[in-house]
């Protein structure tokens, strides 16, 4: 039996439209309109793709939203200046520094991020809304990979109480929060990565699986339980209009028992939570 596909763009346009109406309701009691300010520094191609989709998005679902391109020179003090004025704007209630950032910065990174404001951070990437995951106080950001990926286990009614999730990858934007986010939901997890011994075992118990590796087709179908859930985070761009995940997709319908896509997965839904978090953000500002 082939796997049932978990479509991220029907998931998307469900948390879309929840989105638009919660963008309504700010608009009539508050007169508030979300506001997006995305930062791009220098000329990465798939940065670029990525951000006119974020900024397509806005526009759809009704928030306000700025992109702002920097020359691939910009130094750190400049960077961070940018996001002050952002920090210090009424109407900008989400900032996202796309990443990667150019190599001569790439070392500033966390001192980068760690200068926007904790409650215009939607990517949750500050360390106060990593902390905040991690104790479990429910006011901070969660990382909106992450987050989409949840949101879509429980909105497609997969159990996630007590099933063992294996994630293969530990990076802090996805490997990492996505540990934290399912064992909140009471999921025994094992977080793997490069020094793993024994990986093909440990993915062949899980009951949901979610790779984050960043290497096109390093899931196999020998890997997978049978009717276990199957998340690929990974985008792999393997030839000039050709994108793959980390899964190898073909094979592995035939054994699981859910499975996203790549594209049109895991990478609609990281888009969809944005625009959640910048309203999350929005709400957040209007209670200070
Ligand atoms: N769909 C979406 O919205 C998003 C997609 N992505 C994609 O997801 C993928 C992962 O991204 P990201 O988390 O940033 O990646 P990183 O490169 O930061 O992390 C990759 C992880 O995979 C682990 N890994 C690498 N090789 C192996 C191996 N042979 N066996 C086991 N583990 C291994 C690494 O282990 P170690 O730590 O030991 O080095 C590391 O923890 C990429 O393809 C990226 O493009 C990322 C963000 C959002
Ligand atoms: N500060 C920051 N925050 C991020 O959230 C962030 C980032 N930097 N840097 C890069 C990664 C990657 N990422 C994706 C977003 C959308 C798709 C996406 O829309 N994917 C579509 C289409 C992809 C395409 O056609 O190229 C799909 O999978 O169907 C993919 C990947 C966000 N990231
Ligand atoms: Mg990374």
């Amino acid at each position: 039996m082939s796997a049932q596909i978990l479509s991220g763009k029907i998931f998307a346009s469900e948390f879309k439209e929840e989105a638009k109406k919660q963008v309504l309701a700010l608009k009539e009691q508050y007169n508030i309109t979300p506001g997006l300010a995305v930062i791009i520094v220098g000329e990465n191609p798939a940065s670029k793709v990525y951000v006119n989709n974020k900024h397509r998005t806005c526009e759809e679902v009704g928030i306000y939203s700025e992109v702002i391109s920097m020359p691939a020179d910009t130094t750190k003090e400049q960077l961070i200046a940018k996001i002050d004025e952002l920090n210090y704007r009424q109407e900008i209630h989400g900032i996202l520094v796309q990443l990667p950032l150019p190599e001569a910065i790439t070392k500033e990174e966390a001192d980068i991020l760690n200068a926007i404001c904790p409650l215009k951070d939607v990517d949750g990437f500050h360390p106060v809304n990593v902390g905040k995951l991690m104790i479990g106080q429910d006011d901070g950001m969660i990382p909106c990979t992450p987050y989409g990926c949840l949101k879509m286990l429980q909105s497609a009614k997969i159990n996630i109480d007590g099933a063992h999730a294996v994630i293969v990858g530990r990076s802090n934007i996805v490997g990492k929060p996505m540990g934290q986010l399912l064992l909140a939901q009471n999921a025994t997890v094992t977080i793997c990565h490069s020094h793993t011994h024994n990986l093909k075992e440990i993915c062949r118990s899980a009951d949901i699986l979610v790779a984050a590796v960043g290497r096109p087709h390093f899931i196999t179908a020998d890997m997978i339980k049978p009717g276990a859930t199957v998340i690929d985070v990974g985008i792999n761009r393997i030839a000039p209009k050709k994108l793959v995940g980390d899964v190898d997709f073909d094979n592995a319908v035939e054994v699981a028992g859910a499975i996203t896509p790549v594209p049109g997965g895991v990478g609609l839904l990281t888009i969809a939570m944005l625009m959640q978090n910048t309203i999350n953000a929005a709400k957040l500002q209007l209670a200070k």
